[in-house]
């Protein structure tokens, strides 16, 4: 399993070797060695979740009060477009989005630290996205910030057809950013 960084500080890219043959495939989704080779506590995974969406569904994007929460992020089945934010106000990449495609063929796990917007659009006709969060979930964290927030400027790459009423009435990046509440 490669390990690579990304633009966004702290940010990793988990980039393993799938087996295919005539069956499919094998694949590692996770190494707690490799992990902790790289800094992270593979303990502090305490919940892992998985969510289905259809072709051009928006989810994001997220954040999470009081500490913030990271994540390990996959694409188990299709394709997406991941996007994050950096919101660390003492980050060297504060305020800077980067996008990474996640999918069923390259298989590469995101790691998105603490203090980061998280959001995504689907790809495919359907896809399974898998994440690993080092708190457990608590709705009264939760954190929304506009997908199409104009000072963030994100380009998406389909229409957007499905957003949930928590995102349909998510608040502004430079609200959220200048009460610092995520992280
Ligand atoms: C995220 C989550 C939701 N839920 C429940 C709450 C709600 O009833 C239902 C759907 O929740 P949401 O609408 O918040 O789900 P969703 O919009 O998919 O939220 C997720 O979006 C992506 C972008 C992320 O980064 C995740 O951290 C998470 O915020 O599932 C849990 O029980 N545990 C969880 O960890």
């Amino acid at each position: 399993m490669r390990v690579e960084t990304a633009e966004l500080h702290d940010v990793l890219v988990f980039r393993p070797s799938p087996h295919r043959d005539a069956r499919g495939f094998f694949t590692r989704t996770f190494d707690a060695e490799v992990a902790a080779a790289h800094g992270l506590d593979p303990a502090s995974f305490v919940q892992d979740s998985q969510s289905r969406s259809s072709r051009g569904t928006l989810r994001g994007l997220h954040g999470r009060a009081r500490g913030g929460e990271a994540k390990l992020v996959r694409c188990a089945r299709g394709a997406i477009l991941d996007v994050i934010v950096d919101a660390r106000p003492e980050s060297p990449t504060f305020g800077r989005h980067q996008g990474f495609t996640l999918d069923d063929e390259q298989h590469c796990v995101l790691y998105v630290p603490r203090g980061f917007l998280h959001g995504f659009q689907v790809l495919s006709e359907v896809a399974d996205i898998c994440y690993r969060i080092d708190r457990p979930h608590d709705s009264t964290d939760d954190v929304s910030v506009r997908y199409d927030d104009p000072d963030l400027a994100i380009t998406w790459p389909l229409p957007v057809d499905t957003l949930s009423p928590r995102d349909e009435s998510a608040g502004s990046w430079r609200e959220m950013s200048a009460g610092h509440v995520v992280g």
